[in-house]
């Protein structure tokens, strides 16, 4: 049977439900996914005067071929972009500025040292997001940021931002739609702290005097990601997931809620429903967290499908930001970003051929017998039918068939890094 065949039987099946395969495929070609671009270099940037990454992240893994320069990072998403069906964005750090050749401190960093990255995404028709990059820096070194002690330090991390989020102004301004800017900092202790009060005092200061510059909403949307705990900060995090919760209820921005940074059996997926009742919007990085906040490539599991099902049944596409945040650098890079983008469109496109109506329908009449057995069921309808019939009618290797173009890339570009 042919891909076209497969499709119209699968066709059958989900219309049967009243599901038109046909607008749900319209509309998964509508969701942009923020594309991290920190997964093709292990979040090493381009600074003049680069620094080991800390934080309290890292990234495992010898895997040959990284990117090691803006031309070889944009040529590798180009090559993920090209196996990925839809049209997506890309989400930058500030340490992948380009400065040629000069030294620029974080807090002086402007719109033209993102020249470069704005035409690339002008000419590939993507959008950007951003990111202020609060690690992998001297005045990081002791963990503390925004809510450090000091007030010179802090005071250079709010420049910072503010220099940030005005990138991230002119990517919305040139690219005709607003970036995001997420601001994550590390801030934390390692050990039961004496006193957990103060730094969030100190956190939520620098954030009234970042976001007291006001930005255009049409260019710029500003989001904070909230972590449970980091390398080093076992013990406390400043920016908890209340702390930015509250924060973003009160003062009108994005909660980012990464599926990485809570405990291991806390699921995101719960989050969604109750966070929009009270937000218009919010954003993800979805990772998959292995044990801890490991940022592994994303897999079609179950928390990815509900995830997707929150989003989707509950009419939040608009609302809920999708980004990805994983940096694998045991496997090949550009193969990392395939899987994992894939993996979240085909979760979308999963629960968008769901009869969502008909599931809650019957959860209102307390029909939990047939709510159990229609989700399992639906697990093995035909929708890789309907995800091959995407793929080739957007133009990207069906199935398996994108790993060739990944050998071939290996072989003639990554192979030959150094
Ligand atoms: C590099 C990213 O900004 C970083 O991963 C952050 O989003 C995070 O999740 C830290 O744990
Ligand atoms: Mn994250």
């Amino acid at each position: 049977m042919t891909i076209r065949e497969n499709y119209a039987y699968a066709k059958a099946a989900y219309e049967k439900w009243g599901i038109s395969v046909d607008e749900v495929l319209e509309k998964l070609k509508m969701i942009p996914i923020s594309i991290h671009c920190w997964q093709g270099d292990d979040i090493g940037g381009f600074e003049v005067n680069r620094n080991e990454l800390s934080g309290g992240i890292d990234v495992t893994g010898n895997y040959p071929g990284k990117a090691s320069t803006p031309e070889e990072l944009r040529s590798d998403l180009e090559k993920a972009l090209s196996l990925i069906p839809g049209k997506h964005r890309v989400n930058l750090h500030s340490i992948y500025a380009e400065t040629a050749g000069e030294a620029v401190e974080r807090d002086q960093l402007e719109p033209k040292h993102f020249e470069q990255w704005v035409s690339w995404a002008k000419e590939n028709g993507l959008g950007l997001d951003f990111n202020p990059t609060l690690f992998a820096h001297p005045k990081a070194d002791d963990g503390l940021t925004l809510a450090h002690p000091d007030r010179e330090i802090r005071e250079f991390w709010i420049r910072h931002c503010i220099a940030s989020r005005r990138i991230a102004e002119y990517f919305g301004k040139e690219l005709g739609t607003p970036a995001l800017t997420n601001i994550w900092i590390p801030d934390g202790y390692k050990d039961i702290p004496s006193d957990r009060l103060t730094p969030r005092q100190r956190l939520k200061e620098s954030l009234d005097k970042i976001f007291a510059v006001a930005i255009d909403e049409a260019y710029n949307l500003d989001a904070i990601e909230s972590k449970l705990f980091g390398i080093g900060s076992e013990a406390y995090v400043v920016g908890s997931h209340e702390f930015y919760l509250g924060y973003a209820l009160k003062n009108n921005k994005l909660c980012l809620l990464d599926t990485g940074h809570f405990h291991p059996t806390e699921a995101v997926s719960n989050k969604i429903s109750s966070m929009l009742l009270y937000s218009d919007k919010l954003a993800l990085h979805v990772s998959r967290p292995v044990r801890w906040d490991s940022d592994h490539v994303v897999i079609l599991d179950d928390e990815l499908r509900e995830i997707a099902h929150e989003i989707v049944r509950n009419d939040a596409l608009d609302k809920v930001m999708i980004g990805l945040d994983f940096f694998d650098a045991s496997i090949n890079r550009v193969a990392a970003w395939v899987i994992g983008t894939r993996n979240m469109l085909k979760a979308l496109l999963y629960a968008l051929l769901t009869p969502a109506k008909q599931l809650k329908a019957l959860q209102e009449e307390g029909n939990f017998t047939e709510r159990l057995a229609l989700m399992e069921e639906f697990k093995t309808y035909p929708f890789g039918a309907v995800w091959d019939y995407y793929c080739e009618t957007m133009g990207v290797p069906t199935r398996e068939a994108w790993l060739d173009d990944i050998k071939t890339y290996e072989k003639a570009v990554l192979s030959l890094r150094s």
